[in-house]
């Protein structure tokens, strides 16, 4: 028997290693089971090339546990090891390397991955003891038994070995005991091993005896070791596609795309990527894209290796040229990397334009599913979006689809404005929006519905791209506003009566400033009275809103325009039903109340800060007597509001129907709305 120390440096890494990989200890298996798959496929490689020319016999992996004894065993029938060998890669390679790899990110294990890299050496992670039972293929090779307790001491031993192959017994430790059970080792195969490319047993088949499951004699075979993205695309059929997908997911939906990778130069890669229909979050969250290194699990975090916009994407890509032992930003930074990540982002456009090409039908059908894809794709990597351009589409209101060239062509010669800008309209909500999109179709408008996540965002980016164009929510102004033409229309009302106008619809106005009043020429057949708001900051709300409020446009209060129709007969019948004296006075007052109501907003922004008792006498007295004037103002106007008798009724009502077609009249400015309206009905 041979007895030594392994060939490392330091003498508690032992500790270390249980230390700093805490997080990681059940990829112990994943381990132990990569280098029996190695050993096997290294013995099949030397069959092909007739370095060997044994009976490979049964190559199956079996794994067995004994939950109580706290011992899981891993059996191959791969190349083995002879006594130098297990010197060699076990003694000195496996562990001095294991110690490089620690000296290297002591000072970071955040950033280590602790994937791959410790190999063999991560069994010890979880045991209190390894053995090694191994036999080597060579002709004339004897058994050999090492055994190390977790300390830098080892022994090695001759052992009578039947087999040919290795098998790796764990004595687990009292920490880790739980890994012998089989529900774990079951949970953890399922993880790690699904897809491993050599068949792994663990357990029996069962079947149903006398009312209840019983084992078979027939191992349980816990992985399909040729996964659909091992084969070539023209060996597999959409049927195949959609199995492999509910391999991976077996609660998914079925998806709407699949996209075979198959690179293997520079770098290898295969992969089978889908696009899936997203009925929820959580599906986001939990199906992930999983990468593999040789059908070997490693991780379904892939940040930084597949872009960021895919990463909403599922499926699996598998590739050995991608550093896993390596922290994320050095991961992003590297080369193949790199290109790996442009390489994914250019094949999912080509395969995204083939599809429109081939089946546009098809494409316009799945849309709505994978705009949310393209998009993001699109707002956030100009090279898909450079792509993308061929194939985004557009929807307007009626369900139908364009490209950006088509709709162009569609919508070019009625939505070209006075400075040559073509004017896009959109909804953002077909229901509350209704009455101004079909405002705008019966102009001949059309309107396109931009009711998505991450259309606010996506429309700011079509204005900086496209030339010449701009994009208006419908409700942003009245019509003739939002696309503006060189005629002008007459105004059925003087400058005098809409003077005189506008200080009565104010008057029922809320008096926080969040209306502006104004008077447009529109059409005959226009409503009387419409409340747009503003293009510009309702998008500025709209994104601060994204981004949590946090910007100043988030703070600002709502602000809406009034707008009244000079040419409505309602309108021209109300301005000529206004005393012209009385109308010329509210002005007056509201032109008096201005001054007032400002010095009194500064009072009390001025007193805010003072308590009550430590204001002055004279200080209290100001306030008083602003505070009166301006209530004696406000009476005044108020008395003069009601003098109007019906055509004051009339004003609410109007204001009303504006705001009930914008959905904004609620709770008891409706109640009173349908009041009124009985009551004018009655008259
Ligand atoms: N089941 C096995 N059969 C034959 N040889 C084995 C077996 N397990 C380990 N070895 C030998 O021990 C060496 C060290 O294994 P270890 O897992 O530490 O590193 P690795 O497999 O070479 O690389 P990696 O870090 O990717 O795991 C292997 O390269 C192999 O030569």
């Amino acid at each position: 028997m041979q007895k030594g120390n392994i060939g490392v440096t330091t003498e508690n890494i032992f500790p270390i290693i249980k230390k700093f990989l805490y997080s990681d200890h059940e990829i112990f298996l994943r381990e132990a089971l990569s280098n029996a798959v190695d050993a096997t496929q290294k013995l099949k490689a030397l069959a092909r090339r007739g370095e060997f020319e044994g009976e490979m016999g049964d190559t199956t992996i079996r794994i067995s546990n004994d939950a109580e004894k706290k011992i899981i065993t891993i059996s191959d029938r791969g190349i083995g090891m002879t006594a130098e060998e297990v010197d060699k890669y076990i003694n000195q390679i496996a562990f001095s390397s294991a110690n490089e790899f620690l000296d290297k990110y002591k000072d970071d294990v955040q950033s280590i991955i602790g994937h791959f890299g410790l190999g063999f050496y991560s069994l010890f992670m979880v045991s209190e003891k390894v053995e090694i039972y191994t036999k080597s293929y060579k002709d004339d090779a004897r058994g050999v038994h090492w055994s190390c307790e977790g300390s830098p001491e080892y022994q090695l031993e001759e052992y009578d070995k039947k087999e040919r192959g290795t098998d790796i017994v764990i004595h687990l430790d009292e920490e880790s005991k739980e890994f012998a059970e089989e529900t774990k080792i079951n949970e953890l195969l399922e993880k790690y091993a699904k897809f491993l490319p050599v068949p792994v047993a663990f357990g029996k088949e069962q079947e149903w005896k006398e009312d209840k499951m019983v084992d078979t004699d027939k191992d349980k075979i816990i992985n399909n070791p040729e996964p659909a993205w091992t084969k070539k695309p023209a060996d597999l059929e959409e049927k195949d596609y959609k199995d492999f997908y509910k391999e991976l997911y077996p609660m998914g939906e079925d998806p709407l795309f699949h996209i075979h990778l198959n690179v293997d130069y520079p770098f290898n890669l295969t992969g089978i990527l889908y696009f899936p229909k997203i009925r929820n979050n959580i599906e986001i969250q939990k199906n992930k894209i999983q990468l593999y290194c040789n059908q070997v699990f490693v991780t379904d975090s892939v940040e930084g290796i597949v872009p960021e916009f895919l990463t909403l994407l599922h499926g699996v890509i598998d590739s050995p040229d991608i550093p896993l032992n390596v922290s994320r930003s050095y991961l992003q930074s590297d080369s193949n990397v790199k290109k790996i990540s442009s390489h994914i982002t250019k094949k999912v456009a080509d395969r995204l334009n083939d599809i429109f090409k081939e089946d546009r039908k098809q494409f316009e059908e799945k849309w709505d599913d994978l705009k949310i894809f393209i998009q993001y794709g699109m707002l956030t990597d100009e090279k898909f979006a450079e792509r993308a351009k061929n194939f985004v589409l557009l929807k307007n209101t009626d369900g139908k689809y364009f490209t950006f060239d088509e709709y162009k062509e569609l919508i070019k010669e009625d939505q070209t404005d006075k400075d040559k800008k073509l004017v896009h309209l959109y909804t953002t909500n077909k229901t509350e929006q209704y009455t101004f999109i079909e405002e705008a179709k019966s102009k001949g408008y059309d309107v396109l519905e931009m009711d998505g996540q991450l259309d606010v965002h996506f429309v700011n980016k079509l204005e900086t791209d496209l030339e010449d164009a701009s994009f208006k929510r419908v409700d942003a102004d009245v019509l003739d506003k939002l696309i503006e033409k060189e005629v002008s229309k007459e105004s059925k009302l003087s400058d005098e009566q809409q003077n005189n106008l506008v200080p009565v619809f104010r008057g029922r106005l809320p008096e926080d400033g969040s209306y502006i009043v104004s008077v447009e020429n529109l059409d005959e057949d226009a409503l009387p009275v419409m409340i747009t708001q503003s293009e510009f900051m309702r998008r500025m709300k709209d994104m601060s809103e994204m981004q949590g409020g946090m910007n100043m446009y988030g703070n600002l209060p709502d602000s809406y325009n009034l707008v009244l129709n000079s040419n409505h007969p309602l309108i021209v019948n109300l301005a000529s039903n206004i005393d012209e004296e009385v109308g010329g006075e509210l002005k007056k007052t509201d032109e008096a109340i201005e001054p007032v109501q400002k010095e009194f907003d500064e009072i009390s922004t001025k007193y805010a800060d003072k308590k009550e008792e430590d204001l002055s006498e004279e200080e209290k007295q100001k306030r008083t007597e602003v505070q009166q004037k301006l209530d004696e103002l406000k009476a005044e106007k108020e008395n003069k509001l009601k003098s109007f008798g019906k055509e004051e009724k009339l004003v609410k009502q109007l204001i009303d129907l504006g705001l009930l077609a914008n959905n904004m009249l609620k709770g008891e400015d409706l109640n009173k709305f349908v009041k009124r309206s009985v009551e004018l009905l009655e008259e």
